[in-house]
């Protein structure tokens, strides 16, 4: 029988519980192929949230989703980052010190926003396209700018289900 005399032990941690929140943002992102979500956080505090999209008054239904092409006919010129998103979107305007949890390490652009912005930490977790010059150019940003970079685990095992009890 559940013993409720004392404290839950299996909660989630900090950081599985914002980047918890990141991937749940980026359930609400168009990309047909890459869904990404970032969170940025203060002293346990959410204090921004994104996820990658067009800019806002711009049509899903209007611009290109497609990877290959003429560079007007992709979606690459349109798309605001998650990371930029988060950061634009933030409730304050002060995010020095803070940190961010993302689903995929920042490209070189985001990077140039999170070093300016004052962010401190980044958590991710995949670092698909690690191969690639704009993520070689990311890490050396970040590494001279002294903001730090942490993969974490991928938290197999937290699903959201809504038990039919609880409500
Ligand atoms: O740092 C990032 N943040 C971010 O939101 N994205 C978005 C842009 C695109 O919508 C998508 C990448 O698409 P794709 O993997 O098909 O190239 O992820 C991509 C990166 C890394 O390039
Ligand atoms: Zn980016």
């Amino acid at each position: 029988m559940e013993n409720l005399t004392k404290k839950r032990e299996n909660y989630i941690s900090w950081d599985e519980y914002f980047m918890g929140i990141a991937i749940l943002s980026s359930k609400r992102s168009k990309d047909p192929n890459t869904q990404v979500g970032a969170c940025i956080v203060k002293d346990n505090k959410i204090i921004g949230m994104g996820y990658n999209g067009l800019p806002r008054g711009c049509s899903d239904d209007s611009f290109p989703w497609d990877k290959e092409g003429d560079f007007l006919n992709t979606k690459y010129p349109f798309i605001v980052h998650a990371e930029l998103n988060a950061i634009l979107n933030s409730i304050k305007s002060d995010l020095k010190g803070s940190k961010i949890y993302v689903g995929l390490f920042p490209c070189n652009e985001c990077a140039k926003a999170i070093i300016q912005s004052g962010i401190k930490e980044i958590f991710y977790l995949s670092d698909k396209y690690r191969d690639s010059d704009i993520f070689k150019a990311s890490k050396l940003m970040l590494d001279n700018a002294n903001v730090t970079y942490t993969q974490l685990p991928p938290m197999k095992d937290i699903v959201l289900q809504i038990d039919p009890d609880y409500i």
